[in-house]
């Protein structure tokens, strides 16, 4: 740059014009920075605050009551209290299965307080619990779309998302595609797969039983039963939803397995915004997991899809059934690959567990009822014999087991409740509630309900369930049965885990008898599904 003595170069005259400009741009930044903060920050406390209080507000200005456990607000002493006072109850006396003050103590505790419609504050957000059979019906049945589940999280999203976490078209279109999957006829030819799993726990059991006799000559074993049902349904799962790829699909259950763990690590932490996204070992590992997932079940869905299209027959497995109901309804728009990957994710989520807490349930309460032990063997015995083929026809002729079984899904309900939100201003059974309330269905407690079960209603009857679920509560009254929930949103797996649950039950029965052991302590725990804290162990011993 050639510049005149005494003249300002051009360098010289562009300098004046540009630096007010450099010395405003980090004043900029930061009055910017500072809007973005303050409008996050407003939008925080709108949502975890001021909003919880306006809804709190309205919902008290409709003559609802109940119980804050807010530790900030000096209520931990009462929850704390609650806690302690539900796990060091005292052995349950015989025949008694007092289980809703030690799994649910808070709900319990308001609800006592309050009624029936009472609102229970785990932090500054309120939650209603309706107990009352008739309006959970409503709800279920969810008639003129007032109710949505409520939002699901990122972690969720990592874990699974399927049908279960869709609402409006895009849940109908699920539901409608893989509801085939699930039906009797094609149940009944995954029976053998069922058979399989069952088969290969009785020799596992019968191998300990030698390895304890070798021991020290005392033919009975203890074995915690709550991780071999876990194997059990599993391995089930991975056979029923994979089929001849069972092995990748046992590989996948595996790997859903240490993701579950590992949410349970940071499930506590989840609710702050963005956690999931953080670079932390356990965040990375999560997602390492959920791409490796991805990738085995893409690669099978394109095999599949691949064998579909060359006119090949499906498989009998929920995967192969799924993508043959998916290519009937592709007209009417079907589902992606991603969806696909989602459901079969979900298969494992809402089947595995649920099935093996029945399961362990209705082997412990059988430890606990000999006399039903017995009468559930003889009937097995008697219809399908010691070493007969368990078929549909011998499952179905079990009257007794089954009975047994919908008495424990009463007593212990897998799923202890269930959620939703209000989508619009509605009303329900009197109650005028705004949008966007979160409503508690407490499951487990209507099943434990006196009023509607009668004074016996902690005991276990299986006989109430003689003349099926539908006069199982007695009177004239609709069931107030919702184990598998209700409504259209009814669990798509229930004939699935029934026939799971008998085929299981039945082997089971046939080879041994078991009672308690006295390691065993009684602890049903939500977390989040109703199993037993302490495990499940029990004492086994093989039939002759
Ligand atoms: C004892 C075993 C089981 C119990 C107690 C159970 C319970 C439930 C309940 C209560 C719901 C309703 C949840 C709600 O309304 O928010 C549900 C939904 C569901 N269940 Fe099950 N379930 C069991 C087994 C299974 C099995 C074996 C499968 C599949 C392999 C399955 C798949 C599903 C699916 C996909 C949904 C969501 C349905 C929808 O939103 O449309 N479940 N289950």
């Amino acid at each position: 740059m050639v510049s005149v003595p005494g003249r300002p170069s051009l360098g010289d005259a562009e300098a004046p014009s540009s630096s007010p400009w450099k010395a405003a741009a980090p004043l900029c930044a930061a009055a910017v920075l500072a809007v973005v903060v303050a409008w996050c920050a407003a939008r925080a406390a709108e949502w975890a605050w001021l909003r919880p209080r306006r809804l709190g507000r309205a919902l008290r200005a409709q003559g609802l009551r109940g119980t804050a456990y807010r530790p900030l607000a000096g209520d931990a002493p009462l929850a704390d209290r609650l806690a302690r006072e539900a796990r060091a109850r005292p052995p349950l006396p015989p025949g008694f299965h007092t289980v809703v003050p030690r799994a649910m103590p808070l709900f319990h505790h308001a609800m006592a307080e309050h009624g029936k419609t009472s609102i229970t504050w785990l932090g500054p957000t309120p939650r209603v619990s309706v107990s009352e059979p008739e309006l959970v019906r409503q709800v279920l049945s969810n008639k003129f779309g007032h109710f949505h589940k409520p939002g699901f999280g990122q972690l969720q999203r990592l874990l699974h998302y399927g049908v279960s976490s869709h609402e409006g078209d895009k849940w109908a279109r699920h539901r409608r595609i893989i509801k085939p999957a699930f039906h009797l006829d094609k149940l009944k030819r995954m029976l053998p797969a069922f058979a399989a799993s069952c088969a290969d726990m009785v020799s596992r059991w019968e191998g300990l039983l030698v390895a304890a006799a070798a021991d020290d000559g005392a033919a009975p074993c203890e074995v915690d039963v709550w991780p071999e049902m876990q194997r059990l349904t599993g391995d089930v799962i991975s056979r029923a939803a994979f089929g001849s790829s069972y092995l990748q699909g046992r590989r996948i259950f595996e790997l859903q397995e240490e993701q579950v763990r590992l949410a349970m690590l940071i499930a506590n932490k989840i609710h702050i915004p963005g956690y999931i996204m953080l670079p932390t070992r356990t965040n990375r590992r999560m997602k390492w997991i959920a791409a490796e997932i991805e990738g085995i079940l893409r690669g099978m869905i394109a095999k599949r899809e691949g064998a579909l299209r060359e006119g090949e027959a499906t498989s009998d497995d929920l995967l192969g059934l799924l993508l043959e109901s998916n290519m009937e309804h592709s007209s009417g728009g079907g589902m992606s690959t991603d969806d696909v990957i989602g459901e079969c994710k979900l298969f494992y989520f809402a089947g595995m567990e649920t099935t093996s807490v029945l399961l362990t349930w209705t082997i412990l309460l059988l430890c606990m009822h000999p006399d039903w032990q017995d009468r559930a063997r003889d009937e097995v015995l008697r219809a399908v014999g010691a070493a007969g083929t368990l078929d549909y026809d011998g499952l179905s002729r079990l009257r007794i087991v089954t009975m047994v079984l919908y008495e424990v899904l009463r007593l212990y309900s897998p799923l202890p409740s269930v959620h939703r939100r209000t989508y619009k201003p509605m009303e329900l059974g009197g109650v005028r509630y705004p949008a966007g309330v979160l409503l508690m269905l407490p499951l487990l407690c209507i099943h434990h309900d006196k009023g509607v079960w009668g004074p016996d209603a902690d005991e276990f009857r299986p006989e109430r369930f003689a003349d099926g679920v539908a006069r199982a509560s007695g009177g004239d009254a609709p069931p107030a049965f919702f184990a598998f929930g209700g409504g259209p949103r009814t669990c798509v797996g229930q004939s699935f885990a029934l026939l799971e649950a008998k085929m299981g039950l039945a082997m089971i029965l046939r080879s041994f008898a078991f009672e308690l052991s006295p390691s065993y302590s009684h602890a049903p725990f939500p977390a989040p599904l109703l199993r037993p804290e302490h495990g499940a162990q029990v004492i086994l011993r093989k039939l002759p």
